[in-house]
């Protein structure tokens, strides 16, 4: 029996892709347009935004006059981008997209009918229409990223915190929704330089980075607040839940391995919660955060402590 996925790589400047990219397959009467007309259609909306999620929700949305599909995945780890639109299917066809080299992405069509040679044809011929569009949206985002992360960990820098947190609270006020935050310090850091060197610490802080971002779903809300410091914003999430995920993470990053030279080292951390008052304000958000980040210090380190 033929397995229900099939994975294929694009690779946009390839000869196959330039000839399929042309119009050359016939258009069909009976659907709602041509390929050629998609192709010219959807060449020049895809043009207007620089924003992924919208390219790709155009994409997914015009797609369907000509293959009708379940849903649409993509993934690019190098912009740390996770996009699904629709539902799930049990049928599946993959591209690995790349131009001139570059990695651009894993993008994956579903849904519960299987695709035939037709339908394969024209997603493929589509394809081409999204290389301009998403390479010129990941070189913004890769712009606009630098000047928002901290090139160490990946994390949001402060200048990107102090935004996004502002921004947050304005969304928690509007649409009456809870947002709470936590704040993440490595206990005992200063040892690890000590005893191993800064390029150890260096080390530890970025695991401790790509462990947090593991355990949640949008990796855009962690940020690097200080030296050995992160700070993790849940929106929609009130006190409860925002504890549940304080504990996951005090445990995710317990459980890791850490090397220091070829040495295992053990490394935990402390995480103070708040969740917005009525009213309140971004500093004083952080600073009860804080506060009860020091009761997690002061009680004994590895736990975490709720604002009052
Ligand atoms: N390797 C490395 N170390 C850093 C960086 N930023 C800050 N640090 C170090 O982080 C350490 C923080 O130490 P302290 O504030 O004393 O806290 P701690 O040792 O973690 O102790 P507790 O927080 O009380 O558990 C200092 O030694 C800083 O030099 C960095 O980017 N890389």
């Amino acid at each position: 029996m033929k397995s229900p996925s099939q994975t294929h790589a694009i690779d946009f400047d390839s000869a196959k892709l330039q000839r399929l990219g042309f119009g050359q397959l016939p258009a069909l009467i009976e659907r709602p347009t041509s390929l050629a007309q998609l192709r010219q259609q959807m060449s020049l909306q895809l043009q207007t935004s620089l924003e992924p999620q919208r390219i790709l929700g155009l994409f997914f949305r015009e797609i369907q006059r000509l293959v009708p599909l379940d849903a649409l995945s993509y993934v690019h780890q190098a912009s740390d981008l996770r996009l699904e639109f629709g539902a799930r299917g049990h049928h599946s066809v993959s591209y690995t997209l790349s131009h001139e080299g570059e990695h651009m992405g894993e993008l994956v069509f579903r849904r519960n009918q299987r695709f035939n040679d037709k339908e394969q044809g024209d997603l493929e011929s589509l394809l081409s229409c999204l290389l301009y569009p998403m390479r010129n949206a990941l070189l913004y985002r890769a712009a606009t990223q630098s000047a928002l992360r901290d090139p160490l960990t990946g994390a949001g820098n402060r200048v990107a915190m102090e935004q996004t947190l502002q921004r947050e609270i304005d969304m928690s006020r509007r649409h009456a929704q809870p947002l709470s935050i936590l704040m993440l310090d490595i206990d005992h850091f200063k040892r690890v330089n000590d005893d191993h060197g800064h390029g150890a610490g260096d080390e530890v802080l970025r695991a401790i980075a790509a462990s947090i971002k593991a355990q949640l779903r949008n990796v855009d809300m962690v940020f690097r607040y200080g030296g050995e410091e992160f700070l993790i914003l849940l929106s929609n999430t009130g006190r409860e839940a925002a504890a549940m995920v304080g504990e996951r993470l005090r445990q995710a990053t317990q459980s890791e391995e850490y090397f220091a030279d070829g040495q295992l080292i053990e490394i935990t951390v402390s995480l103070g919660c708040s969740t917005l008052l009525p009213g309140e304000s971004a500093d004083s958000l952080l600073r009860r955060a804080d506060s009860a980040l020091y009761v997690a210090k002061r009680e004994g380190r590895n736990r975490l402590a709720m604002a009052g």
